[in-house]
């Protein structure tokens, strides 16, 4: 096996028999083999990934498996939301099934958080279980999705709707890789990145409105940007697995986001997860400022920031028709964090003060979503 680059970190999320060490920095595809067989009996390993990366990074993995006696066989799927659905769920555990992957061997997602949620789950079902490597290649992966174990699929009534947690035994984040997404999908990563200082890390935030031209440039300061997201996950997730109380605030944005996405039909054309989680944020900051939790101030700071790194952060920047506001409604009302029909969103009372708010009045939801929209 070569020698860890000095760039590296690690990131390790405690969590029992579940426990496991996110790797971060560059030059890790090509010691993926020897890092999955110091910690994983099997010998054989399925690869799951998507057009865009698997043209770019299969056979290097491939290559990284063989070195260290892995034999393994890959399913290159679309890439897109779309590609989260019960067809390819379908096609993934018939894929393991045929190739007689055991529990002991290896179910790797290589690709963005599309390939990571759809492979995490059918890794979690097939066999009642086989073991799972995330090799996020997106911003948004290997700050966010790789990490914490949610794993699913969308279904007609909304996003995310039917999974499973399933914890990976390893988290691979190459950095190099990033070099190859684009700009945009590089931005969308960066909200998640920008989220977690706005829940309760605001020096994070403030680093990053003086230091975001870096993290965008490529070298430490996107490492370190990286390696802190992760540790920020860990931290929530290894205190509330399962989102009884706590990792909820992980989901700031996302009610209004995942809604504007079930809305656009998850077409990547006109809204990707990322920026319907800027919008969101922008939005939960200005909802915040409605219920007189924090002064308009802060939403202004908020979207000036998220607008500096071009990201959007209005809902008439998303291209094409919005649906009436009771389709967003009916949307918000799925929402996996509704309890008794109660809606949840994550508001703030300042600067990475965010809390879990679960007693919002549906009318103001909607009178709100009113006055924000494009008229
Ligand atoms: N499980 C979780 O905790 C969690 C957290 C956040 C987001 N998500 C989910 O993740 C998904 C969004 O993830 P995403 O933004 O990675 O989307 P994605 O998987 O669709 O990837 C974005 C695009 O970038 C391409 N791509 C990825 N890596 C590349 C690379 N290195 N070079 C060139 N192209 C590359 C992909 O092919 C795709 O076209 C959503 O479904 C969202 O719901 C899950
Ligand atoms: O890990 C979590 O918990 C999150 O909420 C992270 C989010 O960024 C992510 O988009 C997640 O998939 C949303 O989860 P959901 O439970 O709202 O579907
Ligand atoms: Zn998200």
């Amino acid at each position: 096996m070569t020698k860890p680059e000095t760039s590296e970190r690690l990131v390790h999320v405690p969590l029992g028999e579940r426990s496991y060490d996110i790797l971060i920095g560059p030059g890790l595809m090509a010691r993926a083999g020897g890092e999955i067989t110091s910690r994983i009996r099997g010998r054989r390993a399925a690869i799951i990934t998507d057009e865009n990366v698997g043209s770019r990074y299969l056979d290097g993995l491939m290559d990284s498996l063989q070195t260290d006696g892995i034999e393994a066989v890959s399913v290159t799927l679309p890439a897109g939301e779309k590609t989260k659905s019960f067809d390819n769920l379908t096609n993934v555990c018939d894929v393991l099934l045929e190739a007689r992957i055991e529990r002991n061997d290896t179910v790797i997602a290589l690709g963005g958080g599309v390939i990571g949620d759809l492979t995490g789950f059918a890794a979690g079902i097939v066999r009642r279980g086989v073991r799972f490597v995330q090799i996020p290649t997106s911003l948004l992966s290997q700050v966010d999705s790789s990490v914490g174990g949610k794993t699913g699929i969308n279904a007609r009534q909304g996003k995310n709707l039917i999974g499973i947690f399933n914890q990976p035994d390893l988290v691979l984040a190459d950095t190099d890789v990033l070099d190859t997404l684009s700009e945009r999908e590089f931005r969308a990563g960066y909200a998640e990145v920008a989220k977690y200082g706005l829940i309760d890390k605001p020096d994070f935030f403030e680093w990053l409105e003086t230091n975001w031209r870096e993290v965008f440039a490529g070298g430490p300061a996107r490492i370190e940007a990286i390696a802190v997201s992760c540790q920020a996950k860990a931290d929530v997730v290894a205190a509330d697995e399962r989102e009884n109380g706590r990792r909820a605030l992980l989901n700031l944005g996302h009610t209004f986001g995942h809604a504007l996405e079930a809305a656009t039909q998850y077409d990547s054309r006109r809204l990707v997860h990322g920026e319907g989680v800027s919008i969101g944020m922008v939005l939960a900051h200005r909802f915040s400022a409605r219920m007189n939790l924090v002064s308009p101030d802060l939403a202004d700071r908020v979207e000036a920031h998220l607008k500096a790194v071009g990201l959007p952060t209005r809902m008439d920047q998303i291209p094409g028709e919005l649906p009436p506001t009771e389709v967003l409604m009916d949307a918000i009302a799925q929402d996996k964090k509704v309890k008794s029909g109660q809606l949840t969103f994550i508001l703030t009372r300042g600067l990475g003060q965010s809390f879990v708010a679960d007693d919002v009045p549906a009318s103001e939801v909607q009178r709100f979503i009113e006055e924000m929209r494009p008229s």
